[in-house]
């Protein structure tokens, strides 16, 4: 098995991690202003996430979907993921499940969207069912799991990676509060871990806020196959500004070739 995976014009889970951006826009407008941002820095953005929780029109399933392909038609060279977070998980709003599982099934059957971003919270069996759905549509499942308030340990930040791996997740993916050092050492601990385990499986992880920073920089050492980073409004504490993450991921890389 590879030991990346394959998306448009980038592969994940080799050489530097992707910086990936999040579009935050509230409207089609806002959206649209973001996707000629992210046009104008090319140079640092491998890949897009639409956070649909930020859309006002996020429970109206036809207007999603014609603010996805304004988006897709506007940045199509780009692997863009699709993610409703929801407040639970440090996101904007709360829908109902039903309509968690109708919104992502759309998406994944759009032929807009690369990857699906399906959160660990929800059961099992509902898990497996949109992962099928995901990889019936040729898309890819990021199965996710988000702690705003502090970091668990490291043997649970990787038994929660491991599910993800277990559902069938492509890239498991984990972001955790740190309230001490310690706690951005145990989860890069648990990205080292994990990727020793199952090298053939990405995987993304952050330690949040200006203390868990450093995990945002040095995937490339550790682990972590992807890095959101900021254009224009953070979606998450901590999130550097793309033109600095370039270039610290790059200095991380040639020192890495030495
Ligand atoms: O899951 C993540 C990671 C994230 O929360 C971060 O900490 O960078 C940002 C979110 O937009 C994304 O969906």
């Amino acid at each position: 098995m590879a030991n990346f995976i394959a998306v448009k014009n980038i592969r994940i889970g080799v050489g530097t991690p992707k910086i990936c951006v999040p579009m935050t826009g509230n409207t089609v407008e806002d959206l649209l202003a973001e996707a000629e941002l992210i046009q104008l820095n090319k140079n640092f953005v491998d890949m897009v996430e639409w956070r649909v929780d930020f859309f006002n029109d996020s429970e109206d399933l036809s207007k999603v979907m014609t603010a996805l392909s304004t988006i897709h038609q506007r940045l199509k060279e780009l692997p863009l993921v699709f993610t409703f977070r929801s407040l639970e998980e440090g996101g904007e709003k709360e829908i109902h499940p039903s309509y968690y599982f109708d919104l992502n099934e759309a998406a994944a059957k759009s032929g807009m969207v690369d990857l699906v971003d399906i959160e660990l919270r929800h059961r099992d069996e509902d898990i497996s069912q949109i992962l099928s759905i995901i990889h019936e549509n040729g898309r890819l499942g990021i199965l996710s799991s988000h702690n705003f308030a502090k970091t668990p340990s490291k043997d649970k930040m990787v038994e929660i990676l491991e599910r993800g791996k277990k559902l069938g997740g492509d890239i498991p993916k984990i972001a955790v509060m740190p309230t001490s050092a310690r706690d951005v050492l145990a989860l890069l601990e648990a990205t080292v871990e994990m990727q020793e385990k199952h090298p053939d499986t990405p995987i993304i992880t952050m330690s949040m806020a200006g203390q868990g920073a450093i995990s945002r920089l040095s995937g490339e050492v550790f682990g972590s196959s992807v890095t959101f980073g900021a254009l224009k409004k953070a979606s998450a504490p901590g999130q550097v500004q793309v033109s600095d993450l370039r270039r610290t991921l790059e200095i991380l890389h040639h020192s890495l070739q030495k």
